[in-house]
């Protein structure tokens, strides 16, 4: 049954591939509504997976930020800078994104090999997400060009940038701190070293477009470990998010100030995780916005659309006694929750890429 489940949630993710690839056409003759109407269609997507997270799992989402800061959420173009410690940050972040109502629209400088996905890298392609390589000198152009298109782009969106570009390990962590004391920099406890020619860059090609950088660290209670089969599993977690909204005229135009002022930040963002650790919250006060409904009624109309009629394609077939049809759907089921699986296994971070390892210097991502 949960593999039925399962294929019904990839069926309406490739649903949605489908109506997002109709409007190619559209992108010729009006290029604004196409990228609106694939707003609202990656949202049918993304809004699934933060309904998962809040109404199945329950999981709780608190915001600690400063209530000036509080009114731009939602109304501008921003940088968001996110620790990469967790396998459901980017979850985390989709939910708020969503109670700031700019799950369809937000972006992020994503590694390459997400965009063969299925579903959720083919909805990127329509979102017009910047993918790199992690290798500069192949990143450059492309990465450039990609941040030049969302100039006009027609909705607020958020720019989300995992400065520290893979996800923490004790390994990377070590291997990190030994390029920080070459470079002379200081050690970080909870980081790693952030790359900043991706945050140089961004800010250079979005000035003008982007108001601010929204600097965010989360975390989660009690030490949770939290993964996306937790969440998929209904297990409740608590997680914390602070934001410290940084307006982008106050960061350095030239390219080694700016990657200087970055290091700075993580610095600070180093004494913030030691603050958490030794108290168990943020500083300052919280200012959560409650979850929406939209997520939910979203869910709930896929399940509607999808589930009850494959219930019934599943009743009938046993009824009808062929064990060759029997069989070919029980395969199929297994097939696409096989295909839901390796997505999952997408998100864990022992499966992770060997960048940022001292032997994946050679051979990067592999
Ligand atoms: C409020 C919160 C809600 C926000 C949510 C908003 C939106 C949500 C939207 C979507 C959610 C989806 C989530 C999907 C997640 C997917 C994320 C990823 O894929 S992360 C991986 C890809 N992204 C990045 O890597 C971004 C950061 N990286 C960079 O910016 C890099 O600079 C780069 C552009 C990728 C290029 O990398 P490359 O390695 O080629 O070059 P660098 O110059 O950066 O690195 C060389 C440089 O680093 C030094 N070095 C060497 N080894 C290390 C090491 N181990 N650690 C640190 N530094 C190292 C080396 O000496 C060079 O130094 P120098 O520059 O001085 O020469
Ligand atoms: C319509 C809904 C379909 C529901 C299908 C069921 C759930 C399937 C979930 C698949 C989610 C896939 C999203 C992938 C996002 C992974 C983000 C991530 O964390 O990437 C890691 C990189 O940052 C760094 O990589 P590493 O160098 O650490 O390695």
């Amino acid at each position: 049954m949960q593999a039925f489940a399962e294929a019904g949630e990839e069926i309406s993710g490739l649903i949605v591939n489908f109506l997002q690839l109709c409007t190619l056409p559209l992108w010729g003759i009006n290029k604004q509504l196409a990228r609106k109407v694939n707003c609202r269609l990656a949202y049918c997507i993304c809004s699934q997976m933060v309904a998962l997270l809040e109404w199945w799992s329950g999981t709780e989402c608190t915001l600690y930020t400063d209530p000036e800061s509080y009114p731009f959420y939602g109304k501008e173009n921003a940088i968001v800078i996110l620790n990469h410690n967790f396998e459901i940050d980017f979850l985390c972040g989709w939910t708020f994104c969503e109670r700031f109502g700019v799950l369809g629209s937000s972006k992020v400088l994503a590694k390459k090999e997400l965009a063969y996905v299925p579903v959720i890298g083919w909805m990127w392609y329509f979102l017009e997400i910047v993918f790199c390589k992690r290798k500069w000198e192949e990143d450059h152009k492309t990465v450039v060009q990609s941040l030049q298109r969302l100039k006009d782009y027609p909705e607020n969106f958020w720019f989300l940038l995992y400065c520290e570009g893979t996800r923490f390990t004790q390994k990377k962590h070590k291997i990190s701190m030994e390029v920080a004391e070459k470079k002379g920099l200081p050690k970080l406890k909870y980081h790693l070293l952030p790359r900043t020619k991706g945050f140089c860059v961004t800010v250079q090609h979005l000035r003008g477009t982007v108001t601010a950088v929204y600097d965010s660290t989360l975390n989660f209670r009690n030490n949770q470990i939290p993964t996306l089969t937790g969440v998929l599993n209904g297990k409740k977690y608590n997680a914390d998010l602070y934001v410290r909204r940084i307006p982008l005229d106050s960061i350095p135009e030239n390219e080694s100030e700016c990657a200087l002022w970055l290091h700075k930040l993580y610095q600070e963002k180093d004494e913030l995780q030691e603050k958490y650790s030794l108290t168990g919250c943020f500083p300052g006060p919280t200012l959560t916005p409650p979850r929406r409904p939209w997520a939910l009624l979203n869910w709930l109309f896929w399940i509607w659309l999808l589930l009850f009629p494959l219930c019934l394609i599943l009743l009938q077939l046993f009824h009808s006694g062929s064990a060759f049809t029997v069989f070919t759907t029980v395969v199929l089921c297994f097939a696409a929750s096989l295909g839901v699986r390796w997505m999952i296994s997408q998100t864990e971070i022992n499966k992770g890429s060997s960048y940022g390892n001292k032997e994946g210097q050679l051979n990067n991502n592999a």
